[in-house]
């Protein structure tokens, strides 16, 4: 029997813990992690007309028009039709949701609330590796050897729109473009809202409520 395909999105502020849970899912779950913020990273240098708009945005850690970042989204989910998957990221504006709502129904809300002072402290501790999107927390998940990636032994370094100085800025826009896309969710009934300081605390029930939807292939620890 072909089982429904999962349409499930995780919502929260710059540094709440989307990417991080969102590849909890993926991999416990068998879902395809879909980030935005990845495929907008993945379209710079391209050449591509996306791509060039996009990089003045996210230079400056502002919010892509809603018209380029759709067309991104909409490309990218138009190759997986047949497959479960998990936004991470998008939408993060009542355009960007009405447009999703144009080609889905979501089956999942995911929220993550988490205080600002988390926020803060998360995300100027949070360094990248630009090639493959690999994310590490100077505290949390610190990489093998100091300031270099695990996997390639390449460089590690901190985005522009991580640094204190940009942080308070941007998690206030993430707040007003945000609350209405909540509000609409949470009026359909498919909001779960997940309140805490550590991913490790609020991921086993995130695991709980994946797994009243789809078969785990991973148990809830070995993620
Ligand atoms: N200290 C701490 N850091 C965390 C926790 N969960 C995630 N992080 C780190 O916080 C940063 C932001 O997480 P990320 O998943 O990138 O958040 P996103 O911006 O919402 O996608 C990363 O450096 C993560 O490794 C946690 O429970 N405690
Ligand atoms: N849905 C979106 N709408 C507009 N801009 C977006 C969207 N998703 C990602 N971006 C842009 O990409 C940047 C990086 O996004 P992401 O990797 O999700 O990191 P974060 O969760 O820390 O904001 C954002 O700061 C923003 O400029």
């Amino acid at each position: 029997m072909a089982s429904k395909l999962l349409r499930a999105v995780v919502l929260g502020p710059p540094g709440s813990g989307k990417g991080t849970v969102c590849e909890r899912i993926a991999r416990s779950f068998g879902l395809q992690h879909l980030s935005s913020g990845q495929f907008l990273r993945e379209s710079l240098g391209g050449g591509g007309e996306a791509g060039a708009l996009a990089q003045q945005y996210l230079e400056r850690g502002l919010l892509v028009p809603d018209h380029v970042i759709t067309r991104v989204m909409m490309a990218e989910l138009e190759k997986r039709r047949e497959q479960h998957w998990l936004l991470d990221g998008f939408p993060r504006t009542l355009g960007q949701a009405r447009a999703l709502d144009g080609i889905c129904q979501l089956d999942l809300v995911i929220s993550l609330n988490i205080p600002f002072e988390t926020l803060k402290d998360r995300l100027s501790a949070r360094w990248v590796h630009p090639a493959s999107g690999r994310v590490y927390n100077m505290d949390f998940n610190p990489p093998q050897s100091q300031g270099v990636d695990d996997l390639t032994g390449e460089p590690l370094v901190q985005r522009d729109e991580d640094r204190p100085e940009a942080v308070a800025a941007r998690l206030r826009k993430y707040k007003d473009a945000a609350k209405p896309v909540i509000e609409l969710y949470k009026s359909r009934g498919i909001l779960h809202s997940f309140s805490g300081t550590e991913t490790n605390k609020i991921w086993p029930y995130v695991y709980g409520l994946l797994s009243s939807r789809i078969p785990p292939i991973l148990s809830e620890e070995e993620h």
